[in-house]
């Protein structure tokens, strides 16, 4: 008989002997990713984790492995667990037209699925198109229209305020919560009829969720928040983070709550008659069979998905564009150029959704701004089968991470000028591109529903900065990318503002 002693013992070493084939056996001799060219592992807790986060935002590094070892790369992932990395057309071409076969990864999701639920980002199978087809309407061309006053009013404010900070003598902004705090503005008004007027006060739901998204963040915070999707009772220790993302959440949680309940109060009476997106997707629920109709829950879930998915990508995407732009002065100039010609009297800045999409050269540096620096540089999946990639069999279940920055910077789509901003490229008739190259909302049955609402809404903020100001890099301030939760400029995007005279 082992005494108790020996059982202790014996069980230690069976964990040890685990732990060693876990992290530094099976990815290397087992796994049949093994087998795919990659970097060497860092580390074997957090595998090539720290140079991803570590770099220029996931792209770089990414990069430089596809260019080293090709399309398709293994790399370590948390406790060396080998995970693919892909930027070939053709298998992307297969993993987003067949939903069947590829899935969201819910287990590593866990962070985000907390503060958004299941609404349409992370639904999945007949649930995710169930909620598409009924969502679908409620961002038609013709909705999208009404929005643009909302768009412009708010604009106005963010240029007013701006203007304010010249006049006061700061003409080195940090237009970082500026920028953000606009679209936040817009996404209340035009998704849920709320207003936040963040620009202008305080509010307990922008608040939350700025704590929830923003909060500074270190390396090993980030690696703490990837390990406890792995480990959630992490997230569970009631300490610093933890508790603030749990208080964010549960704001977020009741004030969601309310305003579905108020609008379904509303729509008692009939039809709701304002236009923004909830109002719009409770009044088709009504009409719907009951099989087919979201329950309060996952519509209470579609105010947190408009807000993360809508504002932060947008808010994102128009940071990035004024930072490139102060960075080519030459293109600002021309941007400013056409928008003079459109717009003489920049006080009469109203365009309707006609006129800002037939200015060619406003389309052109937001679609370059999307190639460069596309605010969802990476997304991920796993294969619900048996997959054979290239030479390379991919056993079911393994998680796959699709380039999106990687393929828009590729030599072999984009040429040699791949890695510069060159937004007059899109005006080469030359220029082949498909939805398998270009992806900056993915494309297939998860393309983003928002698309067309954060193309106008970023080429009015756009067209209304621009047409107002001259933005430079303020000298010997640098701005990095951040690159988790969403790629970002970082501290914040810092930029030397003075008016435009006329
Ligand atoms: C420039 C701004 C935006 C970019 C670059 C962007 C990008 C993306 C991408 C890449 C996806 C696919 C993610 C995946 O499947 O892993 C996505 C999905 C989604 N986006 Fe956007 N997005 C933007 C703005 C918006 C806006 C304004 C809204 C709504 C108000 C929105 C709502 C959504 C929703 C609900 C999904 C999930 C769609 C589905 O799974 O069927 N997005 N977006």
């Amino acid at each position: 008989m082992l005494d108790s002693i020996s059982i202790v013992k014996f069980f230690l070493l069976g964990v040890i002997g685990w732990i060693t084939y876990k992290i530094f056996i099976w990815p290397y001799y087992v796994s049949p990713l093994g087998k795919i060219p990659g970097p060497p592992s860092d580390n074997p807790i957090f595998g090539n984790l720290q140079s991803l986060i570590k770099g220029a935002g996931f792209t770089e590094p990414q990069l430089q492995w596809v260019r080293k070892y090709g399309n398709i790369v293994k790399y370590n992932g948390l406790f060396n667990k080998p995970t693919l990395f892909v930027a070939d057309p053709k298998i992307i071409q297969e993993m987003f037209s067949n939903n069947k076969s590829y899935d969201f990864v819910k287990f590593s999701n866990k962070f985000a699925i907390a503060l958004i639920g299941n609404g349409l980002v992370f639904a999945e199978g007949d649930d995710h198109k169930r909620q598409r087809k009924m969502m679908n309407p409620a961002f038609t061309h013709s909705n999208i229209k009404e929005m643009v006053p909302t768009f412009i009013r708010i604009a106005s404010t963010l240029k007013g305020l701006i203007e304010k900070e010249i006049n006061q003598g700061n003409s080195n902004i940090n237009l970082t919560p500026f920028i953000s705090k606009t679209t936040l503005d817009i996404i209340g008004l035009v998704g849920f009829s709320y207003e936040f007027n963040s620009l202008t006060s305080s509010n307990e739901l922008a608040e939350a969720y700025d704590s929830a998204l923003n909060g500074p963040r270190s390396t090993f915070q980030t690696g703490v928040i990837m390990l406890s999707n792995y480990v959630p009772f992490i997230r569970d220790i009631p300490v610093g983070n933890n508790l603030k993302f749990k208080n964010a959440c549960a704001v977020i949680s009741r004030i969601s709550k309310k305003l579905v309940e108020e609008k379904y109060k509303e729509a008692e009476n009939g039809e709701l008659k304002n236009k923004d997106l909830l109002s719009l997707l409770i009044n088709t629920n009504k009409s719907l069979p009951d099989e087919e109709k979201m329950t309060f829950e996952e519509l209470k879930y579609q105010i947190m998905t408009f807000l993360m998915a809508g504002d932060e990508n947008t808010n994102v995407t128009t940071c990035w564009a004024l930072y490139l732009l102060a960075q080519h002065p030459h293109e600002q100039d021309k941007l400013r150029e056409e928008l003079v010609k459109a717009f003489p009297d920049k006080s009469n800045y109203n365009p309707t959704y006609d006129e800002i999409n037939s200015l060619e050269y406003l389309n052109c540096v937001i679609k370059e701004t999307l190639r460069i620096l596309p605010p969802v540089p990476v997304v991920k999946r796993v294969n619900l089968k048996d997959e054979i990639f290239g030479k390379y069999f991919i056993p079911k279940n393994s998680e796959i991470f699709f380039g999106i920055s990687v393929l828009q910077k590729s030599t072999e789509i984009w040429g040699p000028t791949a890695d510069n901003f060159d937004p007059k490229r899109w005006l080469d008739p030359s220029l082949s591109v498909t939805n398998l190259t270009y992806l900056p909302f993915l494309s297939g049955p998860r393309v983003c529903i928002g698309n067309k609402l954060a193309l106008a809404e970023a080429k009015i903020l756009l067209g209304m900065l621009i047409r107002n100001f001259v933005f430079q890099p303020i000298e010997g301030f640098q701005i990095r990318k951040r690159a988790f939760p969403l790629s970002k400029p970082e501290p914040y995007l810092g930029l030397a503002v003075s008016k435009v005279e006329s």
